[in-house]
């Protein structure tokens, strides 16, 4: 990551836990790399260990390309005695502290909230953004859909970037005068620190369930991981956490932060309860107050409540707050939905977990009114959890009368593979509604032939993303164009 800042490396060791240090610390840093093939004259390589490979490796190679100082946590056997290599016993935890001072602490500057869960936080780190506008306030979010400051879009490439990214990003968000920034925290961030140097004024968690087991190896990892975040907020900092989760307890045990709750079934700091969802729209109760809401389903009433406790946290007043929650849509996405001339609904949304499914399925089986039917179109991502597979095949048949089981971003892996890993799933008695069909714009032409007026299209897994990944290539495609395209043959047959 390029930038135009300098800083002095004594400066940046400030409070970094230092092993052995070689070399003069009275050089000037111009950027921190850690890929070196972007590695720059004067900046700084950070060598950390990956899933993939070591960065170790590539400091002789950074150093020939002009890097001055060399951050690892072992040192090479040739040191160049005009580098400064400096060694530390985690690189990673190192960097996000460095990475943080490089631009000069953005985060303690501004009111930064993070939100963390296996699902919603796309969802409510975006309400914050929209809400906090709306406001009134400049805001910035980092989301897997998109970073954005106030208008300026910025695509995103992860959930949430590397430190040295996300610092870079949070800096020029307060040059532009932004007040609050609203950011998703994966549990990769927190397991790879990089959100270690940032400074919270609150932590959100939505939820766990099964998720990511490809990288975390156990769901006691996955749960620590996202624990981690909450262990890591200051005591000045709010940690906002849904009790309705058995987890929820659990992620706040060990946290400096104030704690407060939000539930839709038992006593908490904010309480909300359902009393009517339609197509439409919701209609809930929040602390005592009747509200009516654009956005619709269960998981969005917990979304709700998860924006209103941090607004009021943030110091904001109820009324206003609720005033603008209810003029919100949902993100790009998130249960976006569609309609046909001739009345077929279309649902396109990002569910791509078990639990995420099912509460959307759940959702639509409650708005159902009349014999309509549900056809859900569904894959699995390749080189990601395997497990998740066969359950949300699973999931799919529970609530649907149709089922077209299709490929989501195979990836690497054969996407035939990954279909039948999920067709293992299917209950011998949903045999007869369940299709395969690999190819994923003709798997939402065949629903759009079985559906007939006021049948409920599904099409469940890329929400926003407007590509499919098949062999490190990214080729266009969008599950509501498709859709779109789908419906408009509708209505000439
Ligand atoms: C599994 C994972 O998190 N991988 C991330 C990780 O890469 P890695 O650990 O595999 O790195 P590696 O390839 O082994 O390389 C090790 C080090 O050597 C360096 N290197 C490598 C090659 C070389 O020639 N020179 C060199 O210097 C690399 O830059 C790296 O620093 O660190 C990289 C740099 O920050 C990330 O880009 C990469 O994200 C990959 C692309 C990815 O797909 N990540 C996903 C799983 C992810 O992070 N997802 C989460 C959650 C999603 C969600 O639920 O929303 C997210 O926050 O997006
Ligand atoms: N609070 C929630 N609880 C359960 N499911 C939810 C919740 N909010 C949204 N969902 C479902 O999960 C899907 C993903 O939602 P969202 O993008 O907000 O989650 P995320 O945590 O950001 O996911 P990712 O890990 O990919 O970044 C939605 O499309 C919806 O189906
Ligand atoms: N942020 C999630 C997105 C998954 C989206 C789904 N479409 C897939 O490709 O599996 C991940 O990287 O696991
Ligand atoms: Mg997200």
């Amino acid at each position: 990551m390029e930038s135009n800042q300098e800083k002095k490396l004594s400066d940046l060791l400030n409070g970094i836990p230092v092993i052995t240090i070689s070399g003069s610390q009275d050089v000037t840093i111009s950027s921190i790399i850690i890929d070196s093939r972007r590695v720059l004259p004067g900046s700084m390589f950070v060598a950390l260990r990956g899933t993939q490979t070591d960065g170790h490796q590539f400091i002789e190679t950074t150093v020939n390309a002009g890097a001055s100082a060399v951050l690892c946590e072992a040192l090479p056997e040739k040191l160049n005695d005009k580098v400064t290599y400096i060694q530390t016993e985690d690189s990673a935890a190192a960097m996000g502290m460095i990475a943080a001072a490089f631009y000069g602490h953005p985060s303690q500057k501004l009111s930064l909230v993070g939100v963390t869960g296996t699902n919603g936080k796309t969802s409510v780190a975006t309400f914050l953004f929209q809400l906090f506008r709306a406001l009134g306030y400049r805001c910035g979010l980092l989301s897997t859909v998109q970073n954005q400051i106030e208008d300026e879009i910025i695509p995103s490439t992860h959930t949430t970037p590397d430190a040295v990214a996300l610092n870079k990003l949070l800096s020029e968000m307060l040059e532009k005068n932004c007040s609050h920034v609203f950011m998703e925290v994966s549990s990769h961030s927190v397991a790879q620190h990089r959100i270690t140097g940032l400074h919270f004024a609150g932590g959100i968690f939505t939820n766990i369930t099964h998720d990511h087991l490809d990288f975390h190896k156990t769901f006691d990892n996955y749960i620590k991981a996202k624990k981690g975040f909450f262990d890591q907020l200051p005591k000045s900092a709010f940690a906002l956490v849904n009790v309705d989760d058995r987890r929820g307890s659990v992620m706040v045990q060990n946290t400096r932060a104030k704690v407060e709750t939000y539930s839709l079934q038992t006593l908490a700091s904010f309480k909300g309860k359902i009393i009517s969802d339609t197509l439409a729209g919701m209609h809930m109760e929040i602390n005592q107050q009747e509200v009516w809401f654009r956005v619709i389903g269960r998981f969005n009433a917990y979304n709700l409540l998860a924006v209103y406790g941090a607004a009021l946290l943030l110091g904001e007043s109820s009324g206003a707050v609720l005033t603008e929650l209810s003029n919100l849509k949902s993100p790009p996405g998130r249960f976006e939905q569609f309609h046909s001339a001739d009345n077929i609904v279309g649902i396109v949304d990002y569910a791509h977990t078990p639990d995420a499914l099912e509460n959307v399925l759940e959702t639509i089986t409650h708005l159902r009114h009349g014999n309509e039917k549900v056809i859900t179109v569904v894959g699995c991502g390749g080189n990601r959890d395997a497990e998740k597979r066969p359950k949300m095949a699973a999931i799919a048949c529970k609530y649907s009368n149709l089922v077209i089981l299709t490929s989501d971003n195979p990836r690497y892996e054969d996407p035939l593979d990954i279909l039948e890993q999920m067709r293992k799933g299917v209950p011998a008695q949903d045999y007869k509604k369940t299709i395969v069909i690999p190819d994923r714009r003709e798997a939402i032409f065949k629903a759009g032939l079985e559906a007939n007026p006021e049948d409920i299209i599904l099409i469940a897994g890329k929400g926003h993303e407007n590509y499919q990944e098949i062999n490190g290539v990214k080729h266009h495609f969008d599950d509501k164009e498709v859709l779109l395209e789908v419906f408009k043959k509708h209505l000439s047959n």
